[in-house]
């Protein structure tokens, strides 16, 4: 029989036996386009680090729930070569560690473009691990032949479980991708209600969503070891206050993310406060300010106190 959950019918679905729920990580080198496509598989659906999800090891960055499956999207921190530090160090271990225990990997490169990098990145993930090649960008590749000899040139560095090429931002071919998924994923029931959401993955989403606007708005001028620390987060009826310090390296940074007369700054806060509001459905009033903590990139208590394991 086919019991329907009153208000999500893949939870019905599952007491068949036949649903499949898993951790998936998203990895590649910066700017091949992972947070387009999370956002894309995830679309509105952006959750959710419930009170459940503090208890589990991973970082939940989006939750897919279709009518078989559920796909529950964990962070894995970009990791860096240049610098050696306790942060890095931290990051990298974390990395592995990630990798190693979810159900399934997408890496993502960009349709035409395999660099050292990539392979760098590669080389990371497990040999154990199940991959999907995601080939994204596809619709920059202005001469579509060149996708054949390109996938069976990526192909020689490892054996992928899946190949899948596709525009995250178009949307174009982004359900290939869940389809190919899908089987790989282990039989269980869901991990996640839908469109769980607390207070506690509120401030952690206003967090995430700040520092992704400091990375895309201060680009290549983004000072080293910068960090979001959410001082407060109020609710009050459908306000949110949120205040949030950037916190940077040294006191030359600080001018960085201000900008020319605040302009910056008061960008980042704006775009990133236009997004929340869609996020939360409700007002939001957000302030941010700049703070120095020299040296804290180094110290290993104060990243645990930012959140890095
Ligand atoms: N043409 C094209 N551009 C894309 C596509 N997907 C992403 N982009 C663009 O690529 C750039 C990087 O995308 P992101 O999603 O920020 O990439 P990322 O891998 O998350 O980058 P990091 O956060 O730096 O690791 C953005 O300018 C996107 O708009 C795509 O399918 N086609």
């Amino acid at each position: 029989m086919n019991e329907q959950h009153p208000d999500n019918p893949a939870l019905g679905q599952a007491a068949e036996g036949a649903f499949r729920a898993g951790f998936v990580a998203i990895v590649g080198r910066p700017n091949v386009g992972k947070s387009t496509l999370l956002n894309r598989l995830i679309g509105q659906k952006i959750s959710i680090v419930s009170s459940k999800a503090q208890t589990t090891r991973h970082r939940v960055t989006g939750i897919l729930t279709e009518a078989g499956a559920q796909f529950v999207f964990v962070d894995t921190p970009g990791f860096q070569t240049h610098h050696r530090n306790a942060l890095n160090r931290s990051m990298n271990r974390t990395v592995s560690q990630v990798l190693a225990d979810v159900d399934l990997v997408f890496f993502v490169i960009e349709a035409g473009r395999f660099t050292d990098d990539d392979r760098k990145v590669l080389s990371v993930i497990p040999e154990s691990s199940s991959v999907i090649l995601v080939i994204n960008k596809v619709d920059q590749l202005k001469d579509k032949t060149r996708l054949l000899p390109f996938i069976d040139q990526v192909r020689q560095a490892r054996d992928f479980t899946e190949i899948v090429p596709l525009s995250a931002e178009k949307g174009r071919h982004v359900d290939e991708l869940v389809k190919a998924a899908t089987p790989l994923l282990p039989l269980g029931t869901p991990l996640y209600e839908e469109d769980e959401v607390t207070d506690r993955s509120e401030r952690f989403l206003a967090s995430e969503f700040l520092r992704e606007k400091l990375f895309r708005l201060l680009g290549d001028e983004l000072p080293y070891g910068i960090a979001v620390e959410i001082e407060k987060f109020e609710v009050e009826g459908n306000l949110r206050r949120i205040h949030a310090a950037v916190i940077v390296d040294k006191p030359g940074h600080k001018s960085m993310v201000i900008g020319r007369g605040g302009e910056k700054l008061k960008r980042i806060s704006s775009e990133a406060r236009v997004e929340l509001e869609k996020l939360f459905d409700g007002k939001v009033f957000l302030e941010v300010w700049v703070k120095v903590k020299s040296g804290w990139a180094d110290d290993e208590r104060a990243l645990k106190s930012l959140g890095y394991e």
